[in-house]
């Protein structure tokens, strides 16, 4: 093995709390009554245009061609105010899960459907820029997962038997499943689907289990 690729939601970092959040500062705004934290999650993977729509169907409050750039824009500018908290932080392990990886000499690069702007800032906020060599964020290509060309963008160079995505989602599955490359799941993300009914070469619940398996194919 010689490249991996990271999903960011639920996979390395728990952002729920600061989506969840910055979702019921919006709906407070419009004067909505929140939404539950379960709920958002449930919400998370296919970026943040289908997550607001997601919590303003929730919600009752109002989605539609006329509005939708807007309400999108202003949960983008309330989400870049919550992270000002910094709140989001990585799950237990994924910090010298990636040292590693990173020492052993793998490239490492992260494919999520979030934005590439609030994504930076959170790599930057955990001190994760370093490890990897592209970022690909939902709105960096034309298209997003689970179309498979994020992924061949992150692999460019690489022969793609070398290559492995590691990621928590039915999105993640089906990504990695059309982009022809192994997929490793992180069993305790946002996933909504039994584990058995998605694609995946290997799940993990701890990320030292995940390094194992690394080493096990170098
Ligand atoms: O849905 C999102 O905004 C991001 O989700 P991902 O990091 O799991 O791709
Ligand atoms: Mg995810």
């Amino acid at each position: 093995m010689k490249a991996i690729v990271f999903d960011l939601d639920g996979t390395l970092v728990d952002s729920v709390p600061d989506l969840h959040d910055t979702a019921n500062r919006l709906l407070a705004a419009h004067d909505c009554a929140p939404l539950e934290l379960t709920q958002v999650r449930s919400f998370v993977g296919n970026g943040i245009p289908v997550l607001v729509e997601k919590i303003c169907r929730a919600a009752d409050l109002t989605f539609n061609e006329s509005n939708r750039e807007a309400i999108i824009g202003e949960y983008l500018s309330t989400y870049d105010l919550v992270l000002e908290d910094k709140n989001t932080q990585p799950f237990p392990g994924v910090t010298s899960c990636l040292e590693s990886l990173k020492a052993k000499g793998l490239v490492l690069g992260l494919c999520t459907n979030k934005p590439e702007a609030p994504t930076r800032i959170i790599l930057m906020d955990l001190g994760f820029e370093a490890f990897f060599t592209k970022v690909i964020g939902g709105d960096t290509l034309p298209q997003r997962k689970p179309s498979p060309e994020p992924l061949w963008v992150s692999y460019e160079g690489f022969d793609l038997k070398d290559c492995l995505f590691v990621g928590d989602s039915e999105v993640d599955a089906a990504t990695a499943a059309a982009a022809g490359v192994d997929c490793a799941l992180y069993a305790d993300g946002y996933r909504q689907t039994p584990l058995d009914e998605l694609p995946h070469a290997f799940s993990f619940t701890d990320f030292s289990q995940l390094l194992a398996y690394v080493e096990s194919k170098l």
